[in-house]
């Protein structure tokens, strides 16, 4: 190609983007009106933003990919909802672990994060209104459910807005080159489980495996002690400056974590929603009959059952079901309608939208 060929190239693509920026710009200014009408109101609307997403990623005709594309108006709609109003969104701290990485991921670059130290923590500041939103891991791939996730969202006020699927890789990280002198390795318990087949086969039985509070908590470990390696994602490696030993060591190729977002908000149907439940039995034989039952007879779908041991009594257990559709669906409600007849306990835990990206 010459030189005069490369020139016109960069000029077509100098001209486009003057248009992007006064297309962006026109956005913005919409948005901002948008956000003048909803007044102190709630401005962050999950079911819209599906929306959008899904029809981006419908009329995209490539040569970018409808993924890209919708990565992009991600980022869009993120700095758009900026000029409404930033938002503040809780994750298990610190800096660096896969929660920040799906808080970016929903809310964008323009959302503030807000580390906590605990996935507790993290509701709280929400329940007392510091925070907007939380976003917490719910379950993986490889290790199931989050325990402390599902027993909070019994209590909670807080209703699930939003759903975020994460692909998640892991690195053996530390602050120096190789594994001589390695003696331990620290990593939150479910990487640890996630990687162990790895860890077997490829370091020696006496590198002790600790586990602490956060991927991130463990590389900020192991950046003060070169005995010391951790088993985290990209974004810790680069804040901890850490060196990757080994990269993607989880044992499981699709390893990927579903995480949730709460807030004191219920959010519209989308056209494709999900509904989270948490239902509790009576304890007799066959109550868990009696609890699927209603659903099946009115033609919702499960997506999901796990049962957790309930904090009230010894051997009683509650169930998480998600269901396809919106609760404000009639057959949602009508299975809901005829569960309160049969179990101990229901709770809508929220409607949302689908994860589009
Ligand atoms: C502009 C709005 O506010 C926010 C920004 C959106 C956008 O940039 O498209 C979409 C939904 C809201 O989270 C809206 O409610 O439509």
């Amino acid at each position: 190609m010459s030189e005069e060929q490369l020139s016109q190239h960069r000029d077509a693509i100098d001209a486009i983007d003057e248009q992007i920026i006064q297309l962006l710009n026109q956005r913005a200014s919409h948005a901002r009106t948008i956000g003048e009408i909803k007044g102190s109101g709630i401005v962050y609307r999950p079911e819209r933003e599906a929306q959008v997403l899904s029809r981006v990623k419908a009329l995209n005709r490539g040569p970018l990919s409808g993924e890209t594309m919708a990565k992009l108006f991600r980022e869009i709609m993120s700095a758009c909802l900026a000029l409404e109003r930033p938002l503040t969104i809780a994750y298990l701290g610190p800096e660096g672990t896969f929660s920040q990485a799906a808080a970016i991921k929903q809310f964008g670059h323009a959302a503030h994060t807000m580390a906590c130290c605990s996935i507790d923590e993290a509701f709280r500041v929400v329940e007392a209104k510091t925070a907007d939103y939380v976003v917490a891991p719910v379950e993986n791939s490889t290790e199931g459910a989050v325990g402390r996730t599902l027993d909070l969202m019994v209590n909670t006020p807080l209703k699930i807005c939003g759903e975020v699927v994460l692909r998640i890789h892991h690195h053996l990280l530390r602050k120096v080159e190789g594994k001589a002198g390695l003696q331990r390795v620290y990593s939150h318990a479910q990487s640890l489980s996630q990687c162990h087949e790895w860890l077997n086969k490829n370091l020696p039985a006496e590198v002790q495996r600790v586990s602490v509070s956060s991927n991130a908590e463990a590389a900020r470990l192991a950046s003060l002690d070169e005995s010391s390696a951790a088993i985290a994602g990209d974004a810790a490696a680069e804040n901890y400056a850490l060196l990757s030993l080994a990269q993607n060591i989880e044992d499981e190729p699709n390893n990927t974590t579903r995480f949730l977002v709460l807030g004191m908000q219920e959010v519209g149907p989308s056209g494709r929603d999900k509904t989270s439940l948490v239902i509790s039995a009576p304890n007799r034989p066959g109550a868990l009959h009696t609890l699927v039952e209603p659903l099946a007879r009115n033609g919702v779908s499960m997506d999901k059952f796990e049962s957790r041991p309930s904090r009230a009594g010894l051997w009683e257990y509650v169930f998480f079901v998600d269901v396809e559709g919106h609760v404000s669906g009639a057959p949602l409600q009508a299975a809901l309608n005829e569960l309160a007849d049969v179990a101990a306990f229901v709770k809508v835990l929220g409607s949302y939208p689908v994860a589009v990206i």
